[in-house]
């Protein structure tokens, strides 16, 4: 298998800034080293998507539409992002998206659903993450796009974010799986409760533990799905392992419990692409969370210890 790196240096979808920085800092702690050690060829690499810094856009330019902060940037690199996806898949490939903050996801899945519609494969989501990423431009707090991204890519919100690339919605909530969910809003959590998506909370960890939590995701996707698109959001791990977030919330995932989660995800044979989102290197400490992220990449993409 041939993995394709494709770095999307973008900050417009949060409230805080440097998530930018993330592919930089996950390149930096050995993500090409891990792939090499694996045996797993990712020579092909294409330049990062060019996305102008915050700084050299005329804020005038580009006013919220809506209540969504900075669409048209996001719009544009998620177009772009959204085709190589659709081309790495197409080609037989394994697209390994490196955020940026959560509203790249609009491309991958967008891209994703595009190339999986061709030959027929129901494809599933696994979004692991503190928050839920459901809200609309009507229940968001904070306008801020990487809080809508998934409620969009279900079918809900503005037409600019629900028909993006593709004319519909991109997958189809019953099939979107998360777990690490600790911090809803009020208006999302009804639109998840609605929408009829399968949330695996940090309660669900604490009562069954994390082995029988995620058995049950796995078979939720060998049941319903083809293919597992895995979004991960690294603020899903507790704030003490990973610091280097753009939003900190407590009582989250071990560093251990998600290598096990990623161990299993890869274990099912399904998965066929992969984000690794919210790396902030402004806030980390000695790259310690890019070099997490890093370990967990490598897990997914079939390291085993022994
Ligand atoms: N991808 C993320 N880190 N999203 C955080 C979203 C936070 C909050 N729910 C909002 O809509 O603004
Ligand atoms: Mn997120
Ligand atoms: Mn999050």
């Amino acid at each position: 298998m041939k993995v394709r790196i494709i770095e999307m240096p973008l900050d417009y979808g949060a409230s805080r800034r440097g998530a930018d920085m993330g592919p930089s800092a996950i390149r930096l702690a050995g993500l090409r080293d891990k792939l090499n050690s694996l045996g797993i060829d990712s020579d092909d690499l294409y330049p990062p998507i060019a996305i102008p810094p915050q700084e050299y856009i005329d804020p005038a330019s580009e006013l919220p539409v809506d209540g969504a902060k900075h669409l048209g940037p996001i719009l544009d690199a998620c177009g772009e992002l959204a085709q190589n996806v659709e081309s790495v898949l197409k080609a037989g490939d394994f697209p390994l998206i490196l955020g940026g903050d959560h509203s790249i996801a609009l491309g991958s899945l967008a891209g994703a659903a595009s190339a999986h519609a061709e030959t027929g494969k129901r494809i599933g989501v696994l979004w692991v993450d503190a928050h839920g990423d459901f809200n609309t431009t009507q229940t968001t707090p904070s306008g801020n796009i990487h809080g809508m991204i998934l409620a969009a890519s279900c079918g809900f919100g503005i037409p600019e974010l629900t028909g993006f690339y593709t004319g519909k919605r991109k997958v189809d909530p019953a099939n979107v799986c998360y777990i690490g969910v600790r911090d809803l809003d009020r208006g999302e959590r009804a639109l998840m409760k609605e929408a009829g998506v399968t949330v695996w909370s940090m309660s669900d960890i604490d009562r069954n533990g994390i082995s029988k939590t995620v058995a049950e995701i796995t078979r939720h996707f060998r049941e319903n799905v083809d293919t597992v698109h895995v979004s991960f959001d690294i603020d899903a791990i507790d704030p003490r392992f990973a610091p280097g977030v753009g939003i900190e919330v407590p009582g989250g995932l071990t560093y251990r419990e998600v290598l096990f989660l990623m161990e299993e995800m890869a274990n099912t044979g399904m998965v066929s692409s992969a984000d690794m989102v919210e790396v902030n290197p402004v806030h980390d400490i000695r790259n310690s969370t890019a070099k997490m992220a890093v370990n967990l990449i490598g897990r997914l993409l079939g390291e085993t210890v022994f």
